[in-house]
């Protein structure tokens, strides 16, 4: 599956421009991480993808065919996970999903129901009403009618958000899995999600792209521009950008990501975090 996403920007009827002109290429199979600050037009960009929003210009191409054209034929290809889903709160996880289940259409919905289950680790929970479960007990009957009937495309707006650590890694390696023969897009603020799973990260901020490859490229776009240094010995240097700040016993131990870093820093091996927030610092600069 091959998604073009050509000049498309999304005005609200508010008049808030949320993309402008934004283009991109997405090809399975891949799993591809979508970041970028509060508002930055994620949630907007994942749901041009679904067809659940129209760009106010631009076109999106699935396989070469307009999306409103193959809507139909890329819902049933579909697995999404919007920001904020209506659960059925009276109903048990089992059946919700079943719902879910039959309005894709699944033959087999009894044993894809078991499995998503099973794959989310909610076995235990599976005649539990949705109104009695905890907030990532939820996430995770989100997250398994996303993957109901395998569909080739999955698009997942913040999967991890209220999930503990141990599940956090449970889901990243779930969705690294699945990636391998399809295309999964998901958007996070959690760097750490997208660290070790994602082959293609696109950043984006102001509706807009700021970087699009692999972690590793961001990481050395930040080659230089990050570093330490001691609270006392700092100046008044503008343009630094303080990503961390460590109480030690010998004072506070300071990170930060600049342009131009001045001579009392000491140049340190940038993490993805770093990479990013750098890349993000340049952009409210400019
Ligand atoms: N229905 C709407 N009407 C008007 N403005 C909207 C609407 N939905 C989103 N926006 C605005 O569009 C911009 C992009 O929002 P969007 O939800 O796509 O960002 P996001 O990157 O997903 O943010 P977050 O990480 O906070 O979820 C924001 O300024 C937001 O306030």
């Amino acid at each position: 599956m091959e998604i073009n996403i050509q000049n498309v920007s999304m005005t609200y009827p508010s008049g808030k421009q949320a993309l402008q002109n934004l283009s991109l290429e997405l090809r399975s199979p891949s799993l591809i991480g979508l970041l970028g600050p509060n508002g930055a037009g994620k949630s907007t960009l994942m749901k041009l993808l679904v067809a659940a929003l129209l760009p106010t210009s631009g076109s999106i191409l699935v396989d070469g065919q307009p999306l409103l054209k193959t809507e139909r034929q890329l819902k049933a290809q579909l697995g999404y996970l919007p920001q904020d889903f209506g659960l059925f709160n009276e109903l048990t996880v089992a059946q919700f999903l079943d719902y879910m289940a039959a309005l894709k259409g699944l033959r087999d919905s009894g044993t894809a129901v078991r499995e998503v289950i099973r794959t989310v680790n909610l076995e235990g929970q599976a005649r539990a009403r949705i109104r009695s479960l905890s907030g990532g007990q939820r996430q995770r009957v989100g997250i398994a009618q996303a993957l109901l009937g395998a569909p080739p495309l999955l698009i997942l707006d913040e999967p991890t958000v209220g999930l503990d650590p141990e599940e956090r890694i449970h889901f990243r390696n779930l969705f690294s899995r699945t990636a391998q023969d399809r295309l999964v897009l998901l958007s996070t603020h959690i760097i750490e999600d997208v660290q070790s799973v994602c082959d293609r990260l696109v950043v984006i901020d102001h509706g807009q792209i700021l970087f699009t490859g692999t972690p590793e490229q961001l990481i050395q776009a930040a080659e230089g521009h990050v570093g330490v240094f001691w609270e006392r010995e700092a100046g008044q240097e503008q343009g630094l950008h303080i990503t961390a700040r460590v109480n030690t016993s010998q004072g506070v131990r300071c990170r930060a990501v600049a342009d131009a870093l001045p001579a009392y820093v000491q140049r340190s091996e940038p993490s993805l975090e770093d990479a990013y927030l750098y890349l993000i610092s340049r952009e409210a600069v400019q």
